[in-house]
């Protein structure tokens, strides 16, 4: 496997490479990273991996001086599921001109709901260095979690909007076998606020299977979820939001129809920030069941 540090080591072990499969990640990797990853081998001749955690998707009280970083034990684990090449800049090497550059990328409308209406300008630094590493990689096809439904749905739409010759792929939520949803952010959990976190996906499971015994209206549903949220978190204001939506325009479903919907949650478990997603029109993931 090779390591770039700079956009010209990555451009020149690029050049060797055919049809590039993309895996961008903020490191402390998981087996939910290696999944994309895996996925990934199966789309493309080559895999590029990134990790880069980005300064300007998030906010000035949120965790980026926290965020978990481990890159010795990640290197090991990208190498160990076949990953060709890894990218790990630095901020400067990203942003050369400063992190309040003058050129950015936005996308407006799917970003009025879910973490875009409780992460102010969150998705703006998203979608800007997802663009930067997407000019920097030139990937065929880039793989993303459905764990981060809207940013997977934001990408989609970028790359679309802004005619990106790049496929975007979701793959499925990985999960621990009591149902938490795998993230970085588990990391930072205590023992105490690890099990508190299973009231995220038990709260969808209870969506889930209301949705299933016939009850399609989106707001009964929300309140179910709360709910359930709300009995299992010790400190209930933490809901950053519970909203039922359009698996597409992901506006707010009043009533679920054919095309379905997604529930999906945001809190702050023991001072983290989780979040977590279920389709209720598709099956019961195996861990909820
Ligand atoms: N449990 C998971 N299953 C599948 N993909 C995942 C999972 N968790 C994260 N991903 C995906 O991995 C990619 C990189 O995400 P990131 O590095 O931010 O990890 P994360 O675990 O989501 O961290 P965070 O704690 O910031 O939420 C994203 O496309 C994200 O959707
Ligand atoms: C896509 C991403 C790597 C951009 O910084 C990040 O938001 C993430 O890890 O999901
Ligand atoms: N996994 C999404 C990146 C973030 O929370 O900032």
């Amino acid at each position: 496997m090779k390591i770039a540090r700079t956009i010209a080591e990555l451009r020149e072990a690029r050049k060797d490479m055919g049809r590039v499969a993309f895996v961008p990640t903020m490191g402390a990797l998981h087996s939910g990273h290696l999944s994309l990853m895996t996925a990934a081998k199966e789309l493309a001749d080559h895999v590029v991996v990134s990790i880069f955690v980005n300064p300007t998707q998030f906010g000035p009280n949120e965790d980026f001086d926290r965020y978990p970083r481990q890159l010795e034990k990640d290197t090991e684990a990208c190498q160990s599921v076949g990953v060709d090449l890894l990218f790990v800049p630095t901020p400067d090497e990203m942003y050369p001109e400063g992190l309040e550059s003058s050129t950015f990328v936005e996308v407006l409308g799917l970003t009025d709901y879910l973490c875009g209406a409780s992460r102010p300008g969150h998705f703006r630094g998203v979608t800007t260095v997802v663009t930067k590493l997407f000019n920097a990689v030139q990937p065929q096809v880039a793989v993303f979690g459905q764990k981060d439904y809207q940013q997977a749905a934001v990408i989609a739409r970028m790359t679309r909007e802004l005619l990106m010759p790049i496929e975007i792929v979701a793959a499925p939520t990985a999960r621990e076998s009591d149902g938490l949803a795998m993230s970085s952010r588990n990391y930072n959990l205590s023992p105490e606020a690890r099990i508190e976190a299973l009231a995220l996906s038990r709260s969808l499971k209870r969506a889930w299977s209301a949705f299933a015994a016939g009850e399609s209206n989106g707001s009964v549903l929300v309140a179910l979820t709360r709910d359930t949220l709300q009995e299992g978190l010790r400190d209930a204001s933490r809901i950053d939001y519970v909203d039922c939506v359009d698996p597409i325009t992901l506006e707010p479903s009043a009533s679920i129809g054919e095309v379905g919907a997604v529930m999906c949650v945001a809190a702050h478990v023991g001072g983290v920030r989780l979040i977590d997603n279920i389709r209720l029109d598709k099956p019961l993931p195996h861990e909820l069941q």
